[in-house]
């Protein structure tokens, strides 16, 4: 498994959980990141070590369904700002334009028993190039992503990076602030890099099972919340 973080304070807490993990400190926002997975996934295409990449570290949390200090495992990957601005305020994503995507799902079994193993959040999970600074751009997303649980600047680069090397991709994210207006003084970063730490200690049985598990067969979805739940 290659776990992918942003900075190197994420990467020490994936770390401290002694998953087994390979950690990549992949830089900010989506297309660092990408190219830095893409890079090294190459570098490891034969004979690869990897059969599961992650996308994990902090991120905003969408009130009240995720906490500061809650976790969140995404249900899909969206690239929630890639598409074009209309005159009338709307939006159209770039598949919508006919080229290009805006979405990963991760393997539904495997991210949902994530997600129970990490006690978190399954929902989706946004990737944005700039955090939300205000409440008129946070009802934006949330317009269009009613069941966004978080935030954050890399999953979608990780996604695709790890999609052009036919792997399987999980995204999971600490809660360190709301989405909303911007109040830096609010963001509990150290709360959520522990979070982060607790969160794959827990995750260890998932990751140190056999490969085929990893891409458990996907089994037939219950009926569909009408908020972001926790499982159970
Ligand atoms: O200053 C520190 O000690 C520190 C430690 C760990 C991480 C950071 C970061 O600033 C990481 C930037 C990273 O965080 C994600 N993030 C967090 N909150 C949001 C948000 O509300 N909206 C979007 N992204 C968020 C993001 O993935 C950044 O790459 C600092």
């Amino acid at each position: 498994m290659l776990v992918v973080t942003a900075v190197a304070p994420e990467a020490e807490a994936v770390g401290a959980a002694d998953s087994g993990a390979e950690v990549l400190v992949g830089g900010v926002g989506p297309a660092a990141v990408a190219a830095r997975t893409a890079t090294a996934l190459a570098g490891a295409d034969r004979g690869s070590p990897y059969d599961l990449v992650v996308s994990a570290g902090i991120g905003g949390g969408f009130a009240p369904y995720a906490p500061i200090g809650s976790l969140v495992v995404a249900e899909a990957i969206v690239a929630a700002d890639l598409g074009a601005g209309l005159p009338d305020g709307g939006w159209l994503a770039v598949d919508e334009l006919g080229f290009g995507r805006t979405g990963h799902r991760p393997p539904p079994a495997l991210a949902r028993e994530a997600a129970r193993l990490a006690d978190a959040l399954y929902a989706p999970v946004l990737t944005v190039s700039t955090v939300t600074g205000s409440a008129a751009r946070a009802a934006e997303l949330t317009g269009r992503h009613p069941r966004a649980g978080a935030e954050a600047m890399e999953g979608f680069g990780v996604a695709e990076a790890a999609a052009l090397h036919g792997l399987p991709v999980l995204e999971i994210r600490a809660i360190s602030n709301v989405v909303g207006p911007r109040d830096r003084d609010a963001w509990r970063i150290k709360d959520a890099l522990t979070a982060l730490t607790e969160g794959f200690r827990g995750l260890r049985p998932l990751f140190e099972g056999p490969a085929p598990e990893r891409s458990a067969p996907e089994r037939p979805a219950p009926p569909r919340p009408a908020r972001p739940s926790k499982e159970s």
